[in-house]
C-alpha cells in the first residue's frame, strides 16, 4: 500500500480543523481559561497545517516562505496554549514566557534562515521537538487533583510526535540528501503523518476528560459551598467535622467546637440595606479564613450562624482564637462597614460524654443562647459534660 504524504497531510489538516470547531460546540463557549486555551490550541494547529500544506504547492519561492513561517508560528503557538492549559488543569500553571520566547525565536530565525533548508529544518523541528517535551513534563508532573488518563494520553501523545520530530530535524539538519523536503516518501514522513493523525485523536478525547474532570470538580465545589461567604455549607461542614471528630477520637487530641451568631443583624438589614447586611457576612467569612489554621473548618450553618471545629486546640486557646477574631472583626467592621459588627459565640470542647457531632453542637448551641442572654458580645464556654450542659441549656 502507497501511502502519500500529501494526501495524509490534508487529511490530517481536515481532521484539526473539524476538531477546532467540534470542541466549543461540544463544550460550549463559557468555559474556563484552561478549556479555552486548549480549544484556541486546536485552531492554531490547524492554521498551522494548513499552512503548512499550502506551502508544498510552491517549493522554493516566496509564496513557500510566507506560507512555511506562517505554519511554524501557528504550530509552535498551539504547542504553548495547550502546555498553558495542562498547567491549568493541573493546578500547576507555569511562566510562559520562557515558551512564547522560543516560538518567536524560532518563527524568525526560520524566516530569515529560510533559505539555508538544513538550518531551517533543524531549527524548526528542534524547537518544536521541545515544546512538546515541555509538554509531556507539565503532565508527568504529580497532581493529586487531576486524573492520571488524560495526562497519561497526552504525554503519550506528545512523546511520540517529539520522537518524529527530532527524527525529521535530525535528517533534515545532518542528512539531508536523504530527506530533501516535506512531502518526500521518505519514511519518516509517513510516520509522522501517521502519528500525526493518531495523536490527535487521542489528545481530543484526552482534552476533553480533562474538561470533564474540571466540570466535575467545579460542580462538586458549588455542591459543597455556601455561595455567598465561600465557606463550607452545612451539609458539607457537618461531613468534614464528623470526620474530623473521629480522628479527634481516635487519636485522642482534643477539639473544640464553635458556634457564632452575629448580634441583631435584623437590624443590620433593616437599618442598612440587604446588601450590607451580605457584607457583613463575607466580612466575617474572610476574616473566619484568615484566622484559623490549616486542619480548622469553618461553616456557615445557616443564615447569619457559622459553625467552627478547632483541632488539636483546648479551651484556652480556643478562647484565644475567639478574642483575635473579635478584634479583628471590630476593626474590620468600622473600616469596611461604617458600624461596629459584633457577635456572640458559645464554645464546645470533645469531652468523654460526647458521643456524636450532634452532642458537641448541641453543647455549643446552648452556650450561644447564653451568651446572647447574657447580653450579646461575649463567648460563653459550655460545662464539659453532657449533664450538666443539659442542666444550663434553653432549647434554642
Ligand atoms: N443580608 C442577609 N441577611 C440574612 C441572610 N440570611 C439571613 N439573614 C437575615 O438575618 C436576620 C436574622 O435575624 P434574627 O434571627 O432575628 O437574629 P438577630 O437580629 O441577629 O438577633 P440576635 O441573633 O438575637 O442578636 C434575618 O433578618 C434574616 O433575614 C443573608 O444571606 N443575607
Amino acid at each position: 500500500m502507497e501511502l502519500d504524504v500529501r494526501t495524509l497531510m490534508v487529511v490530517f489538516t481536515v481532521n484539526v480543523f473539524a476538531v477546532s470547531l467540534a470542541l466549543p460546540a461540544i463544550m460550549g463557549w463559557r468555559v474556563g481559561p484552561a478549556a479555552r486555551q486548549a480549544v484556541l490550541s486546536t485552531l492554531l494547529q490547524a492554521g498551522g497545517w494548513f499552512f503548512l500544506v499550502l506551502s508544498t504547492f510552491w517549493r522554493q519561492q516566496w509564496q513557500d516562505q510566507v506560507c512555511s513561517v506562517l505554519a511554524m508560528a501557528g504550530m509552535s503557538a498551539s504547542l504553548v496554549l495547550l502546555w498553558r492549559s495542562i498547567g491549568l488543569w493541573t493546578g500547576r500553571p507555569q511562566r510562559a514566557w520562557p515558551m512564547w520566547t522560543l516560538t518567536v525565536l524560532m518563527t524568525l530565525g526560520y524566516g530569515i534562515g529560510f533559505e539555508n533548508y538544513p538550518w531551517r529544518v533543524g531549527l524548526a523541528n528542534g524547537v518544536l521537538g521541545t515544546q512538546m517535551l515541555a509538554i509531556v513534563f507539565a503532565v508527568s508532573r504529580h497532581s493529586p487533583a487531576t486524573g492520571w488518563r488524560w495526562r497519561a494520553l497526552i504525554g503519550l501523545c506528545m512523546g511520540a510526535t517529539a520522537t518524529v520530530t527530532f527524527w525529521r530535524g535530525i535528517l533534515g539538519a545532518f542528512f539531508t540528501a536523504s530527506y530533501p523536503f516535506l512531502t518526500a516518501p521518505h519514511p519518516v514522513n509517513k510516520v509522522a503523518a501517521l502519528v500525526s493523525n493518531l495523536s490527535l485523536v487521542l489528545t481530543t478525547a484526552a482534552i476533553l476528560m480533562a474538561y470533564r474532570e474540571e466540570a466535575e470538580r467545579e460542580l462538586h465545589a458549588q455542591a459543597i459551598t455556601d455561595d455567598l461567604t465561600r465557606l463550607l455549607n452545612r451539609r458539607a461542614w457537618t461531613e468534614r467535622a464528623e470526620a474530623q471528630l473521629a480522628d479527634a477520637r481516635r487519636y485522642g487530641h482534643p477539639l473544640v467546637v464553635v458556634m457564632l451568631d452575629i448580634d441583631h443583624f435584623k437590624h443590620v438589614n433593616d437599618a442598612h440595606g440587604h446588601a450590607k447586611g451580605d457584607h457583613a457576612l463575607q466580612l466575617l467569612a474572610r476574616l473566619l479564613r484568615e484566622e484559623l489554621r490549616g486542619g480548622d473548618l469553618a461553616g456557615r450553618y445557616g443564615g447569619e450562624e457559622f459553625c467552627v471545629i478547632l483541632t488539636h486546640t483546648r479551651e484556652g486557646q480556643a478562647l484565644s482564637f475567639d478574642q483575635r477574631l473579635r478584634h479583628c472583626l471590630r476593626l474590620q467592621s468600622e473600616q469596611e462597614l461604617g458600624f461596629l459588627l459584633e457577635y456572640s459565640a458559645g464554645l464546645a470542647a470533645q469531652g468523654p460524654n460526647d458521643q456524636s457531632l450532634d452532642d458537641l453542637l448541641r453543647r455549643a448551641d446552648a452556650a450561644l443562647y447564653e451568651a446572647k442572654r447574657a447580653g450579646r458580645g461575649q463567648v460563653v464556654l459550655a460545662p464539659r459534660s453532657t449533664v450538666e450542659a443539659s442542666a444550663t441549656a434553653v432549647p434554642a
